[in-house]
């Protein structure tokens, strides 16, 4: 499933940055698609995390569609008026745009691989999620739209997102001004990591943290119930920018193949030995696993 979850994702971030997708045969393509995936994993581990620093957040401010338009429109004014010294240069694009990449395919794609694999393990989930999407919207093209009529599906999502915990560091963020904080005093200019983790798994703020429980996110009534600890995205200024567009993502990716396929442990495999492991990453992956995708009738 990995190859052709992560092509279908890096597609969208493809389509937004040059109006197209790739095929998935294209070299080209999968080389990309192939290096995205290959150094997040590479940034996780120990080696790279003791050798080098990160400082994402900076370069990554160009990002987003809208600004990338802006940016190529007036890079082209600007280089035809000769600006000097101009920060919209080619080099500033290419970066900005593999950011986008970055940031926006291995997260979505990580996030709906625990989603199958999630499906998998609790058959009974699945079934449930099967039932309300053929009750409310039967196989007709899905909408963003229909995320309210699904809260089921919904809760599924978000359950996904709080257990899977794929960012669990967020990313490194400093301090601006000398701070005291919860009685610790931060100086100015220090590195803090935000543990998402502590968030998503706080066994203040859900009734069973450490279990796949879609039921944290609905209201006896089976309506969707929003809850504050649900931050995979992290919090505040510095949000996720792709937090809207992987929300959508995540919803169309999840039930149109939900609408075409019943997923399964492979003949001969108990769902009971599907370890619901993450490798070491900066963004957490399932462990490998063989599933089935069973064409629904
Ligand atoms: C399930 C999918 C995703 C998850 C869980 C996720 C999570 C995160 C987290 C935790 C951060 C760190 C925020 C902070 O510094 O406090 C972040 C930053 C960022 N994400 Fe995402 N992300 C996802 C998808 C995307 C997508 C699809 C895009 C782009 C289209 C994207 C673009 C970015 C960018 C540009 C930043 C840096 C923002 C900044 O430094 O101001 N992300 N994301």
């Amino acid at each position: 499933m990995t190859e052709p979850v992560n092509c279908a994702v890096s597609n969208i971030t493809s389509s937004l940055v040059y109006g197209s997708r790739f095929e998935y045969s294209d070299p080209e393509f999968t080389t990309i698609v192939k290096y995205t995936t290959t150094n997040t994993q590479l940034l996780g581990s120990p080696s790279v995390q003791v050798t080098f620093k990160v400082y994402l957040t900076d370069s990554c401010i160009y990002i987003y569609l809208f600004i990338i338009c802006n940016y190529v429109k007036k890079s082209d004014e600007q280089n035809q008026s000769g600006v000097p010294n101009s920060p919209y240069q080619e080099e500033n694009m290419a970066s900005s745009i593999l950011q986008l990449f970055a940031a926006g395919t291995e997260t979505t794609s990580t996030t709906l691989r625990w989603a199958l694999l999630l499906m998998v393990k609790y058959p009974h989930i699945q079934d449930q999620v099967h039932e309300e999407i053929f009750r409310v919207i039967g196989t007709r093209e899905v909408q963003t739209e229909d995320r309210k009529d699904l809260p089921f599906t919904d809760a599924v999502i978000h359950e996904t997102q709080r257990i899977a915990n794929i960012v669990p560091l967020s990313l490194p963020h400093q301090t601006s001004q000398d701070i005291t904080f919860q009685n610790y005093f931060i100086k100015k200019g220090t590195t803090v990591w935000p543990l998402l983790t502590s968030v998503l798994y706080d066994e203040s703020e859900w009734e069973k943290p450490h279990s796949f429980y879609p039921a944290h996110f609905l209201h006896k009534d089976g309506t969707f119930r929003k809850r504050d600890a649900f931050m995979p995205f992290s919090a505040g200024r510095r949000i996720c920018l792709g937090e809207g567009l992987a929300r959508m993502e995540l919803f169309i990716f999840f039930v149109t193949l939900m609408q075409r396929f019943r997923f399964t442990a492979p003949p001969g495999v108990n769902v009971d030995e599907l370890e619901l492991m993450s490798c070491v990453g900066f963004t957490l992956n399932p462990v490998p696993h063989k599933l089935c995708a069973i064409p629904c009738a």
